[in-house]
This record gives C-alpha cells, structure tokens and sequence, in this order.
C-alpha cells in the first residue's frame, strides 16, 4: 500500500441477503435471520407509534415557507435538529499502516518458508502476483500443511483467508497422489459458504487460479439456481474439492446417491457467523453426522498417505461471538485459535475493521439524507479515478429502499445492455420471444450524479442469474468512469470485488459485524480505504461510540464530515458570494414566517440543493409508478428500523424517528398512511366513516390540493 491517504470530506472531496431469507423490510423476517425474538407487545407498541407520528407529520405543515405569491418552497433546510461537531485527534496525514496486506517488509515471510512447493510457490508469484503471505496466511498455511489439527481462523475482512485455507489443501492432495489423482478419486474437501455469490467467488479462485498448476484435481460447486439435474450429473463425473452452501448440499447428501462423502478429509466452514445467523445450524449438524457415519480410512492405494488419517475442521469467522462458539462446539475438536489479530486467548478480542481504512461519520438530518446522499455520490466522482474505473459501493437496509434510489439517481440515465445480452435481445426480437429476460444486469448511467458515472442495483429480490451478473460486471466495469453499487447485505459479506475505493452506509448496519463486514469491502490487503456512516442527528449520534473502537487504537481512524460541507461541495456550483444584506442584493431570498426576507445561505449551494430535491419530488408527482415505489421504500426503510438488535435499540428507536421528516427524504409529502394503516387493520379496525365526515375530509384534501405543488415537511 502506498502510504498516501485521500478522503471525501465534505471540505476536500465533498456511504446477502442469502437466497433463503431476506430482511427485505420485513422485521420478522430480519429478526429470524439474526436469530432475535420479539414480543407482540412490542410491535403493536410501536405500530401506535407509527400511526401517532403519520398524524403528526400531516400537521406538521406549520413549518412551511409561504412564499408570496400562495406557493410553497420546501423548506430542506428548516426545522432540522441540530447536529453535534465531533473533533477527532487525526493522525491521518501521518499514514495509516495496513494491517492486512501482505508482509511485504519482511525478509523471513516467504510463501516457501511456510512450507508451500516450488510449483505453488511459481504460480503465487507470477500467475497472481502474490510475492507475500499475507499475517493470517502466515499463521494457516504451515499449521494446516504441518499440524493434522482443527483450525478455528479469526481473521480480519481482506486479509487473504481464502488463500490461507485452500492453498494448504491442494498442495496436500497434489502431495498425496503423485500426480495420479483425478476426478474419480473422490470427494477429499468440502467448503461451505453461506452464500451462493461467495461460493462462486471461492469455486472460481480455485479453478481459475489455484488449479491452474494441477488441472488433475477438479473443483466443483453446488449452490442452487441451476436445474439440480445438472449438479448431479458433475457430482456423477466426480470432483475432488467441492464448494456448496449449506441448503443445497444437505439436499444432494439426501437425493444423489452418487454422492461418497467417505473419503473427505478437510471441512472447512467459511464465515462461520453468517452461517449460524442464516440459520444453517441443522444443516451443518446433519452433514456432520453423515460425514462421521461415511468416514472411511481407507484411501485409494496410488494416494501415498500424505493426507491427515482423520477429518480436519476448519471454521472460520470475523467474530467469535457466542453462535460462533456453538458452531465451534459441534464442528471443532481440540481447535487451534488463529487470529490475525494479537489476542492469545479465545475471545479476549472482537475483530476491527483494517487500521489503514478511514471511517468518515456524517450526521445528517432526516429531511436531508436525498440530497446528502446525492452529494456524497457527486463528491466522490468529481475527482478523476487515479487508475481505471474507480469503485463505490452503497448500503441500503431493505430491497425496496435500493429500488427507489436506484430509479431516483438514474431517472435522466440510459440503460446498460452487455453485449452479449444486446445480441441476443435482438435474435430474440427477431423471433418475437420476450426480450427482458436476457437482459440480466441492472445498471444505469446517473447523469444526475456525474455524467461519467454508472450505477448497478443488487438485493436479494433479484433473480440470482441477475445478481451473477451484476456483480460480474460491476467488477469488470471499465465503461465509465466511475461505477456505483448500491445493495443491501447481499454484497458485505465476504465478496472480493476489485479495487473498491468508498464505502457509503447511507443505511446504518444491523449489528456492530455488519459494520466490519461492509467497510470490509474497500481497504483490502493492504491498499487504502474509506467508509462513510450516514446516521441521524438524536439517539442514532449514539452510535459513534459503539464504532469507536473498531476504528485503530486511539480513533485516529475516525473522522468527522460536516454534511454542510458535503452539501455545499456537491451544489456549489454557479454559487454567489455571500451576501450578507439579503434585501439589497439579487440574490434569491425566501420568506420566514414573519414574511421577512431572508437570503438563502452562503453562496447558494442550498438552492440547488433545494432544486435538486424539488425535481425528484416533482417527477414523483408526474410519475404514479415510481411514486409507488418511493412509498414501498419508506415503508420497508421504517419496518426495517425495527429490526435493530434490542441491544442497540438506544440509538435506533423507531418511536424517536421523526416520519415526516424522512417521508421528505424520499421524496413524500407526508409519511404514507399505508405505514399506520397496516397495523391499525391488524390490531383494530376502523369504524366505518359517516358520510358527513367524509364530506369534510374530502373538502380539506382539495383545499391541501389547490395550496401545494410541494410540501415543507
Ligand atoms: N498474499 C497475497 N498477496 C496479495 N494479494 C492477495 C494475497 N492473498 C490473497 N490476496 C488477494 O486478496 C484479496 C482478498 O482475499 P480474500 O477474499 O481471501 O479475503 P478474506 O480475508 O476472505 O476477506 P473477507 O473476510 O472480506 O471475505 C483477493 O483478491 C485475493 O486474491
């Protein structure tokens, strides 16, 4: 890594789902996935609380700026809570040292010296252009190539792990054949990953780089998504490692009898957290259980012995927190603790995201996270990437929200075609058959943002042949500029996507490992990296001290960003000098409630920031479809912040959410009633309206209507 550090502060430079189940803004949903109970007590709770603050928010319209001539301006930068300054000690300028890049200044670290052989050792180096180990492969390599023992690898995001345990594996299976093993000789490792994206990642490593050496030793996977027909039939031709998640294997251990498991010799359990948190316990239990009853001693008579006489476990995780533990318990025996970071004892530690990343936090008032997000976005790519494209991926905490963005950012943009889908849309066309289905990626270009900029959209909503595709050519991307990926958690977990500069969490993570795992994302063996935590002024503030401590030793990683700097940077454009008499100057000027004349702030990066907002509410109002979209994004956005850990719920509590406020960020007029009315159907049923109340409510509409293209929320 080069020492050189960079940042998008405001000043200088202006943020899986699995297959199975998705918080996709479905609390219940969510909380099954971390495993978190709720009582009814506590939901009806807050579901009286929705309905209060929707009420609220409708006469909230006090706050509004009336203009002169009967119309509204909305007033983005009225009525906003105030927003504590923190002053962090940078030690930025000084460098930051990565902490998990390869160890490039020590002599003594070879590939060699951990014992790897000579043709390994050639195509780390000059095929993948590792001349390194990396700390954690340092400590994996020689224990799994020399010690016959149950590994279980702490390890901090990008730091080689995949390498760490793989490369181990082939050598010994190249050792323990002389060459003579082949596809037939049976299944000798099984890798588990909680997701199909991972697992294709880790498949594609071994067979397009580790196997290179030794095309005898065939790698497989088994994830779903393809016709099982065609699982089998591999499985049938035989592989010697095979990849899977947890859910497919299970099905084929029950269903393809073709399947010998008896000859395995290494399990290895990646991101062993997410496994648990998916709920994949019974399906590890169940594979174990078949590997002990299948376990055979007895190996083919060419294999000299070289692999260990038993089954090696290997379970690795960023936490070691208590699911992890059971997944320990029944997967690990007499385990060796590897830990990239200096702890000596299980658990003395919890992970910290890489020391060479810097974490930028934005406080932003509800009202302004559109625009805030916008800017950030416009900050980041006003600068020419310092090679290629540069890379910057979004958070969002449910589907919906990802959807309504991404068409919000990309409404005045032209739609990406891979060549290859482009040709076959038009043999398709030709023969009349529908064209939609081979046009897999979703990406877009956002002129809004920057007219160099692509945008791609991933969540667990997609089908998966989509979310293959994306990521492939979001990875790829070479076309613009700049490329953008906003998603859900379906992407912060254990993808390996090159060349990521930013993080944006415009949505704060659901738990504290969330949070590693997506600024996990850029910042990547060694080379640089920042993050950007979007969180609201009020309890979420809170939230800073939870993150502290990941952040280097003395917080010297963190960073505080003014969003009226990160405003003001993005939206400055044709701005004027500050007038300070706002009466006698041509500046434009708007009307507090005394009717007096008030000049828009410092130059006037807030009227376009204003415009910015009032365009995208505008076009929501011409557009019923993305209107739609824009409601279900709040909705599942809300239902989603209710499913915040118990523990954390101090810094995320639905009922301190002010929803008008964030109605206006995704361009509403008011908090949907869909919000309320949901759980009031549920928990109690409106009395029908009488036709006199119904006459009176109908007359307020249009007397709402007549008085407000936009409102001021
Ligand atoms: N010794 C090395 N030198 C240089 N690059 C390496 C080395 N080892 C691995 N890499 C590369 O580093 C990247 C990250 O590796 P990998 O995906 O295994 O990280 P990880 O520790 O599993 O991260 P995460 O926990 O986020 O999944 C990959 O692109 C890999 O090819």
């Amino acid at each position: 890594m080069d020492g050189s550090r960079k940042t998008f502060s405001g000043a200088d430079r202006a943020s899986v789902d699995d297959d199975r189940r998705k918080p996709n803004g479905n609390p219940r949903e969510a909380q099954q996935v971390r495993g978190e109970k709720r009582s009814n007590g506590d939901e009806q709770d807050e579901s009286e609380e929705y309905s209060k603050r929707s009420k609220r928010s409708h006469s909230d319209r006090e706050s509004r700026g009336l203009q002169g001539d009967n119309s509204y301006v909305s007033s983005l930068f009225t009525a906003n809570p105030e927003v504590k300054e923190r002053d962090y000690t940078q030690k930025i300028d000084e460098g930051l040292k990565p902490s998990n890049g390869a160890l490039l200044n020590d002599e003594s670290a070879t590939f060699k010296a951990l014992g790897v052989n000579e043709a390994l050792c050639k195509s780390l180096e000059d095929k993948m252009k590792y001349s390194k180990p990396t700390r954690i492969q340092r400590a994996v390599i020689p224990a799994l190539l020399q010690e016959d023992r149950d590994l279980f690898v702490q390890a901090q995001t990008g730091s080689g792990k995949t390498l760490s345990f793989t490369l181990p594996i082939i050598q010994k299976l190249m050792d323990a054949s002389d060459g003579t093993l082949n596809r037939k000789s049976g299944v000798f490792a099984i890798i588990l990953s909680p997701t199909r994206e991972l697992a294709t990642q880790t498949y594609n490593f071994l067979a397009s780089k580790l196997c290179s050496t030794c095309h005898w030793i065939v790698p497989g996977i088994v994830i779903g998504g393809e016709k099982k027909k065609s699982e089998k039939a591999r499985i049938r031709k035989g592989v010697n490692i095979l990849v899977a998640t947890p859910g497919r294997l299970a099905d084929h251990i029950e269903n393809t009898g073709n399947l010998d498991l008896s000859r395995v010799r290494y399990l290895v359990l990646d991101e062993g957290d997410r496994l648990m948190e998916l709920g994949f316990e019974e399906a590890i239990s169940k594979l174990l259980t078949q590997l002990k009853k299948d376990f055979s001693r007895v190996l083919p008579a060419n294999m000299n012995g070289s692999l260990p006489s038993k089954r090696i476990n290997v379970l690795c995780s960023a936490t070691l927190k208590d699911k992890v533990r059971k997944l320990g318990e029944i997967s690990l025996t007499d385990a060796k603790l590897i830990t990239s970071q200096s702890v000596d004892s299980l658990g003395s530690d919890e992970m910290k995201a890489p020391e060479q990343l810097i974490q930028e936090v934005m406080v932003v008032p509800p009202k302004l996270r559109f625009v805030a997000l916008s800017a950030t976005l416009k900050n980041l790519t006003s600068e020419e990437p310092v090679s290629g494209t540069s890379k910057t991926i979004v958070f969002f905490s449910c589907s919906d929200s990802v959807d309504f963005h991404f068409i919000a950012l990309t409404r005045t943009g032209r739609r990406l075609t891979m060549e290859k889908g482009r040709q076959k849309l038009e043999k398709n066309r030709k023969k009349g058959e529908d064209s939609d289905t081979t046009n897999k990626i979703t990406a877009t270009t956002a002129p809004l943002i920057n007219p160099d900029t692509v945008i791609y959209k991933l969540h667990g909503s997609l089908s998966q042949q989509t979310r293959a595709a994306t990521l492939n050519h979001f990875s790829k991307s070479t076309s613009h500029k700049h490329a953008v990926l906003f998603c859900t958690d379906v992407a912060s977990r254990g993808l390996d996507l090159p060349g990521i500069e930013n993080v944006v969490e415009f949505d704060p993570p659901f738990t504290l490992e969330d949070h590693l795992h997506r600024v996990g994302r850029t910042a990547r063996v060694g080379s640089s990296g920042l993050s950007v935590l979007f969180l609201l002024p009020g309890d979420e503030e809170g939230y800073i001290k939870k993150i502290e401590p990941l952040h280097g030793n003395d917080k010297e990683n963190l960073k505080f960003l003014s969003y009226e700097d990160v405003l003001k940077k993005a939206f400055k454009e044709d701005a004027k000098p500050e007038h300070k008499n706002a009466e006698d100057s041509d500046i434009p000027t708007r009307t507090d409630r005394n009717k007096k004349k008030i000049p828009f702030r410092e130059g006037n990066w807030d009227t376009h920031a204003t415009t910015f907002q009032l365009n995208m509410e505008r076009w929501l109002l011409e557009d019923a479809r993305s209107r739609e979209i824009a409601t279900s994004a709040f909705v599942s956005h809300a239902r989603a912040y209710t499913t915040h850990l118990a523990s954390e719920r101090d810094c995320f509590n639905i009922k301190k959410l002010h929803l008008g406020h964030l109605a206006k960020s995704f361009g509403l007029r008011e908090a949907p009633k869909k919000l309320a009315g949901r759980n009031s159907q549920e928990h109690h049923k409106k009395p029908r309206e009488n036709s006199k109340r119904k006459m009176l409510r109908m007359a307020k509409i249009a007397v709402a209507s007549q008085s407000s293209e936009f409102n001021t929320i």
